[in-house]
């Protein structure tokens, strides 16, 4: 399909997607319109009797002899009249006091208006459709998050949505005002003129033709500055990250030029944008301005002649062209509205449609309790889907053993873990939990069962109770402190200034790293999962710290099967089972003892770990080595 018309068609697909979703505040909608049908009527009955005192005058003054020329009685439209017993101060001020009564109730409506058009804009669809994405981004897989950076996600839930609404108010809502309005207006002005309307209506076409060209070259510069806008959110997401690394590398200087010119070139984009819609409107402006020209010309000319009444005719047709060109400078922004909202939907329809690759199938088998023997057969796995980082892994852990796996940095170790709960599954081969295949079970069973402790663990700014309690807010203080002695984590918390109840940082910010692991060991032990996953737990903490945290941790891991990445060969030894990854593959298994009786990468760690401590001679004398 050619680019254009592949563009149209998807505009048109994202027009009609956009018109579903607004059918969901059809009720809401109509009551808003609604309000802008009583505040239209209300105008068109404020001009109407405008005209009809301005012919009243006009007539008192013919009657009274002010002026020679005769003029007629004036006709009511709409049934507004003045009965002709009326004294003419009476009637001017009957007038006068109708067209103030009009102003005042459509005050009080327009005030209505803008209330429901909020209550339905920004509290109903903006806070569905935030609420709608971000249940969406929990569910993604990590594939979703590896793909799209940070700011973009996070532009998408908060302009990306207001972009939206745009679509409802500035766009739907407005078009259909601007349809029915239009269209009452054209007729009225009919009613008066027909000669007059055509010759006033006259630029028009030139007008629609005008906004078509705007609207095409305007949307590809929307589009762009999204994109820019989302490299200045990630460079300012990274910056807050890496403040320390950014401090301690002396780089402050170096990154604000950075942001600086991020910041420029959405700026850049955003003027751009600025100067075309400036034109646009101006441009707008004029041409309907050159229709109240034609309208003092050719309709005075008729009031002169007597073809038309001055004021139900000439001043109400005034008032009716000014309304109409006030609708129709709306179409500038009704344009510009759009381009915006379609972009904006785009992007937020490409996190409600983004493929989510684990689910459940559609019968999951439900498993409360799992005893807890992990089995591995051929699986490999490829995070690009050709390039295996685990490759061919069979693997059979009986409940209650722990497996410690060993392997060079990048030899696939966190991603063989990242099998076992789900974060990605297998491309060929089966993970199986009590003999099921993990995709088998329910994926919230399956996650209730494992407990994981990652490299560096996310806290979160709570209390220190609720984030050991995180994912289980039902867990009592008891269950809490136990969990927390188990990772030898209650003597630092009871220091805290407010013990369990201590709030902390971002990212637990205010604890060093050994204390921020251990509460992580906490949260992922709390409910005594019969699976534990330890991720290289204790790789950001020194070797005395470690072996405090395991000996702790024997308890934990003691009945539970589990799996722990280590390096050192204290934390190693305590295993069942030692498994050496290289390049995805198992490239040695045994126990510690068995691998130290084998030539290869297992002993030749050992080797140098023991020569670093000083411990190789007398492992050698005890006769560990051949
Ligand atoms: N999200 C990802 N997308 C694509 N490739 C990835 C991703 N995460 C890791 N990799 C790559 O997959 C390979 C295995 O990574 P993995 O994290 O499993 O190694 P590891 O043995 O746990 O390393 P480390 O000890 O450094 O944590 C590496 O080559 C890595 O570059």
């Amino acid at each position: 399909m050619p680019e254009t018309s592949q563009a149209k068609s998807d505009n048109w697909w994202l027009i009609k997607r956009l018109l579903r979703l607004i059918w969901r505040y059809r009720g809401n909608s109509l009551k808003v319109i609604s309000l802008q049908g009583a505040l239209l009527c209300l105008g068109l009955a404020g001009l109407t009797l405008t005209g009809l005192g301005i012919d009243y005058i006009h007539y008192s003054i013919s009657e009274s002899g002010i002026t020679e020329q005769s003029v007629a009685y004036p006709a009511g439209k709409f049934g507004f009249t003045v009965p002709r017993h009326w004294k003419p101060m009476v009637a001017i001020a009957t007038i006068a006091a109708a067209i103030l009564a009009f102003a005042i109730l459509r005050g009080l409506l327009n005030y209505a208006y803008t209330i429901s058009l909020n209550q339905l804009v920004q509290g109903k669809l903006v806070v569905d459709l935030r609420g709608e994405v971000y249940e969406r981004l929990q569910r993604l897989s990590f594939r979703f998050f590896d793909a799209n950076t940070t700011g973009s996600i996070i532009t998408r839930v908060t302009s990306d949505v207001q972009s939206v609404r745009l679509f409802m108010d500035q766009v739907v809502i407005q078009v259909f005002i601007m349809s029915v309005s239009l269209t009452i207006y054209t007729l009225y002005m009919v009613s008066l003129s027909p000669s007059l309307t055509l010759a006033c209506l006259a630029t028009t076409p030139i007008l629609w033709l005008f906004t078509t060209v705007f609207s095409r070259r305007i949307q590809p510069l929307y589009g762009k500055n999204q994109k820019l806008v989302d490299r200045l959110v990630q460079r300012f997401a990274e910056n807050l990250q890496g403040m320390q690394v950014i401090k301690a590398f002396n780089f402050g200087n170096d990154q604000r030029a950075a942001f600086e010119k991020a910041n420029e070139n959405v700026f850049q984009q955003q003027r751009s944008i600025f100067w075309r819609v400036s034109l646009f409107s101006p441009t707008v402006g004029f041409l309907t301005r050159v229709n109240i020209a034609v309208l003092l010309g050719f309709g005075g000319w008729q009031v002169i002649n007597g073809q038309l009444a001055l004021g139900s005719g000439l001043v109400v047709f005034a008032g009716l062209l000014e309304q109409f060109s006030n609708q129709v400078n709306q179409v500038a922004n009704v344009a510009n509205s759009m381009q915006q909202s379609l972009i904006g939907a785009r992007r937020v329809f490409e996190i409600l449609d983004a493929p989510i690759e684990v689910k459940d199938v559609p019968h999951p088998i439900h498993r409360p309790a799992i005893s807890g023997k992990v089995s591995l057969r051929n699986v490999s796995f490829a995070y690009n889907g050709t390039q295996s980082v685990v490759d061919e892994i069979d693997l059979e852990v009986p409940p209650g053993q722990c497996v410690a796996i060993l392997g060079a940095t990048g030899s696939g170790k966190s991603a063989l873990m990242s099998l076992i709960p789900r974060f990605f599954d297998p491309q060929s081969g089966q993970v199986m939990i009590d003999d099921i295949d993990v995709r088998q079970l329910k994926l919230e069973d399956l996650r209730r069962s494992i407990g994981i402790v990652f490299q560096e663990s996310f806290l979160f700014s709570n209390t220190v109770a609720a984030n050991i309690a995180f994912g289980h807010p039902e867990a009592t203080r008891e269950q809490i402190e136990k969990a927390a002695r188990i990772a030898a984590a209650h003597d630092f918390i009871s220091a805290l200034p407010h013990g369990y109840e201590t709030i902390l940082g971002e990212n637990g910010n205010t604890l060093s790293g050994g204390q921020k692991q251990r509460l992580a060991i906490a949260r992922a032990i709390l409910l005594e999962p019969p699976i534990l996953l330890l991720d290289d737990p204790t790789a950001a903490i020194d070797s005395e710290t470690e072996q405090e945290i395991f000996t702790a941790l024997d308890q934990a891991i003691a009945g539970r099967t589990t799996f722990l990445v280590a390096h050192r060969l204290n934390t190693l030894k305590r295993a069942d089972t030692i498994i050496v990854m290289e390049r995805g593959r198992i490239a040695q298994r045994g126990s510690h003892q068995e691998l130290l009786q084998q030539r290869g990468p297992y002993r030749r760690v050992a080797h140098l770990q023991l020569a670093d401590t000083g411990d190789l001679e007398s492992f050698y004398r005890k006769g560990d080595f051949e």
